[in-house]
């Protein structure tokens, strides 16, 4: 591929543009609102100039309300060789294009399975999609053409394509990533009118359950009504299980000693399900969970912390696979949680105590 149009460049259109733009394709930018393009384009995601002639690609990121018009008017105006669109949802523009009576030939719904809870180009980057799954969905009509374009994008993205069906695509993404948006959202919601003290008490438990509440409301109305059967049967599941637990509790509650026995073997069955499911959640890279070991430094929270840390685990020939960071409410440091290879903690312990940071346990 040598060039490529994205249209919509926030979060997503921009961090493909920016992967793209860093390993040799001429990008065009293109936004309805024009600032947007502008800004992805001084990120260095390429130029908000209207391309000359068609480009090998065109790349929709728009909010899924608004993709199948935009690929419409992409495909008339004959932009590109190949369309694709990174939409969350893929069973509903697939058949709204089919209604237009657009040739979907030169057409392929993707999506790939990384994101943010913030949006906009500001919040892009090129390693985005870095060892995540990026789903394509062809059809019998799909061209190899496009096909080849598409796995080409995912390569430059470095994800990692996975075929599906579009319908088992959105069943799919119902249960692994709708759903969680509106438990967390529910979650976070009843820290709306919550006393002061109790929210003070805010530990990693609830960052980590409440991360993408922060999410745009607008963009996951549009998912949302996108796939709201296959959502809805998955949360009537929840539904049962939340109502199973409120029981074992009641029973918890009313002290009769059977009544406590029942009510504790239904409080442990929800949560040893929960462990069985956690264990399939694949880790780093799509592959399986790794066993990493964690060394948890106290750090201050001023700038030029985190950057001295990793330097520090850097010059110690040590590779960070991943990092937590839990902040002390009202204080000016916290705990940072450096996530390493097990053979990896002994020599970066050495090098951080050397350096001079005081260790936790
Ligand atoms: N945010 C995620 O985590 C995530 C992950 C994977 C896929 N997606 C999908 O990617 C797409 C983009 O999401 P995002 O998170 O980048 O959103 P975003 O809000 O960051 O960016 C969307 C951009 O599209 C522009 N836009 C809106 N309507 C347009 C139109 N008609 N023509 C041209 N530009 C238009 C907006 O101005 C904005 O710059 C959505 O379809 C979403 O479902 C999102
Ligand atoms: O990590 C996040 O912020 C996300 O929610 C990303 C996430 C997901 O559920 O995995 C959200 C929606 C997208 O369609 C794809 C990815």
């Amino acid at each position: 591929m040598r060039t490529a149009l994205v249209i919509g460049t926030g979060l997503i259109g921009t961090s493909a543009a920016l992967a793209l733009a860093g390993r040799g394709v001429h990008v065009h930018l293109a936004d309805h609102d024009p600032a947007q393009a502008r800004t992805a384009a001084a990120m260095g995601a390429g130029s908000d100039a209207e391309p000359e002639g068609p480009v090998d690609l065109v790349i929709v990121a728009v909010p899924p309300a608004h993709v199948a018009d935009t690929l419409a008017d992409a495909m008339r105006r004959g932009l590109a060789r190949g369309y694709l669109d990174v939409a969350s949802v893929k069973g509903g523009p697939r058949r709204e294009l089919e209604a237009k009576g657009c040739d979907l030939t030169h057409y392929l719904g993707t999506h790939p399975m990384s994101g943010r809870e913030r949006s906009g180009p500001l919040a892009a980057s090129a390693d985005l999609f870095e060892g995540r799954p990026w789903v394509l969905t062809p059809s019998r009509d799909t061209d190899t053409e496009v096909l080849n374009l598409a796995l080409e994008l995912v390569a430059l993205c470095h994800a990692v394509p996975v075929v599906m069906d579009a319908d088992a695509h959105d069943r799919a993404v119902a249960l692994v990533s709708h759903t969680p948006q509106l438990v967390s959202s529910m979650v976070a919601a009843r820290l709306q009118n919550a006393d002061e003290t109790a929210v003070r008490l805010c530990g990693q438990g609830i960052r980590d359950v409440t991360r993408i509440a922060a999410s745009d409301p607008a963009m996951w109305i549009d998912i949302l009504s996108a796939n709201p059967g296959p959502v809805a049967d998955v949360l009537a599941e929840l539904a049962d299980d939340l109502a199973e637990t409120v029981r074992a509790l009641r029973s918890l509650e009313s002290g009769a000693e059977d009544a406590r026995e029942d009510g504790a073997a239904g409080i442990a069955d929800v949560l040893r399900r929960g462990n069985a499911g956690r264990v399939r959640v694949p880790g780093k890279h799509g592959a399986a969970p790794a066993a990493y070991d964690t060394v948890t430094v106290l750090i201050g929270d001023q700038p030029g912390e985190l950057a001295r840390i990793f330097a520090d685990a850097d010059r110690a020939g040590v590779n960070i696979e991943d990092v937590r960071i839990e902040h002390a409410t009202g204080q000016q440091a916290g705990r940072i949680q450096l996530v390493v290879e097990p053979n990896a903690v002994q020599p970066l312990t050495v090098a951080l105590r050397e350096r001079g940071w005081p260790l936790r346990p």
